[in-house]
């Protein structure tokens, strides 16, 4: 029989693919990555069973990038079990994975105001794969669920407390699919259970976050109602004052809605750069000497360490920092520079080490130093886990 689940994963700036052959199997037939769409030169590769590498016509968003996939693995996709798509926001609607039917498509329409550059293309994917792949079960993964557990003085602003009651205006994180694979895979390569680690974990990608986990469970975020709150992000500016919306009124005119577009597409790294949301891209034009690179860069690092020691607070011990993500992964002057900048902490990395990403179990810290860990994310591998659950359970 085949058992092949697909999982979808829609970021705001790319789409990842991977296809599994049965729940027992981590290594997928095949992968594929759709980036830097609606940028500059959006492309699609595709690794495994079919390879293929080629740029998408220029300006390409999700949806042409998914039919794009779809159409070059042509009879690879034939025959799924079931689809899994990663959601973003689950609000107070959905704690946990579930199977996608006409109703759930509703409930799941009424969220996307709180995540507008995710929930509307997560949907866009549901919708399309329904028409696609008639009768295949549709399975949404959560970023909000792994976050069930943040503590309440974490969760509630200070806003009037019935906000929260009747608006479910709280805090929410996201990011829990790679943060509930992280912890996992972090505790397995440190001999432990996870009920028994406490650690710090940055997912960065284009999307940026923290995360503060207390055994096994995560306690605190730094996202909040919405994935604009937090870290300073690829476009999005993470923490403001909101008395910045007002004073942009005043000073600029401008209207609610275009503030909130500049905050979520024009601010973060590319904002600050004036060049562009892409870490590669900023690393590359700070060595040339681009002061807007260097200037996002030292902001991005800085407020990640200052993430991290507000996390801190929920934590008795911890013990590892760990870094995840595009960037998290990849960018090892990135590491040393967040690390540089938590100054109570004295972090000793192993250059050697970081700058190969570190050893066999993700170590880039010198023996004697608090540990620092990269372990790379699989938000791939968790949805399709969840997606077999939910087919065996129905
Ligand atoms: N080798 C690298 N060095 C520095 N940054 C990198 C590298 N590879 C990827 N990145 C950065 O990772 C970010 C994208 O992260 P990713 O997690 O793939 O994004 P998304 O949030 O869209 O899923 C981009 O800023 C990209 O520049
Ligand atoms: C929630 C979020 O920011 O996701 P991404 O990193 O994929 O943009
Ligand atoms: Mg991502």
């Amino acid at each position: 029989m085949n058992q092949s689940v697909l999982v979808i994963n829609c970021g705001s700036s790319s789409i990842k693919f991977a296809l599994y052959a049965n729940p027992a199997e981590p290594a997928p037939l095949l992968t594929a990555l759709a980036e830097r769409l609606n940028e500059h030169q959006p492309s699609l590769r595709i690794k495994g069973a079919i390879e293929y590498q080629g740029d998408l016509p220029a300006d390409s968003g999700h949806k042409a990038a998914l039919l794009s996939f779809i159409d070059r693995c042509g009879s690879v996709l034939q025959n799924l079990q079931g689809i899994g798509h990663r959601v973003v926001h689950g609000g107070e609607l959905f704690h946990a994975s579930t199977l996608i039917d006409d109703e759930q498509l509703q409930r799941l329409a009424t969220l996307s105001p709180l995540a507008p550059l995710h929930n509307p293309i997560n949907l866009l994917g549901l919708e399309l794969c329904r028409e696609l792949f008639t009768g295949v079960p549709q399975v949404a993964v959560f970023d909000t669920a792994f976050h069930q557990t943040l503590s309440e003085s974490a969760y509630l602003y200070g806003v009037p407390y019935e906000w929260y009651e009747q608006d479910a205006v709280r805090r929410y994180g996201f990011h829990g699919t790679s943060y509930r694979y992280v912890v996992q895979e972090t505790a397995r390569r440190l001999n432990k259970a996870a009920e028994d680690c406490n650690l710090l974990i940055a997912h960065l990608g284009n999307g940026c976050s923290a995360s503060a986990v207390l055994c096994g469970r995560s306690v605190d975020s730094s996202m909040g109602l919405t994935p604009l709150e937090g870290l300073v992000m690829g476009s999005r500016c993470g923490d403001i004052d909101p008395g910045l919306i007002e004073h942009m009124q005043r000073s600029r005119g401008l209207t609610l809605e275009q503030t909130m577009s500049e905050l979520n597409r024009n601010s973060g790294l590319k904002g600050l750069s004036g060049l562009s949301n892409d870490m590669r891209t900023l690393l590359a034009a700070e060595a040339e000497g681009h002061e807007g690179a260097r200037r996002a860069i030292q902001v991005f690092c800085f407020r990640v360490a200052r993430q991290f020691s507000a996390l801190a607070t929920s934590l008795p011990t911890i013990d590892a920092v760990v870094f995840t993500g595009g960037i998290g992964e990849h960018a090892a002057p990135v590491r040393q520079r967040i690390l540089a900048a938590w100054r109570l902490m004295n972090f000793r990395l192993d250059s050697e080490l970081n700058n190969r990403h570190g050893d066999e179990q993700g170590r880039i810290s010198q023996p004697g130093s608090p540990l620092v860990m990269v372990v790379p994310t699989s938000e791939e591998r968790m949805i399709a886990l969840d997606t077999y659950q939910l087919i065996a359970a129905n």
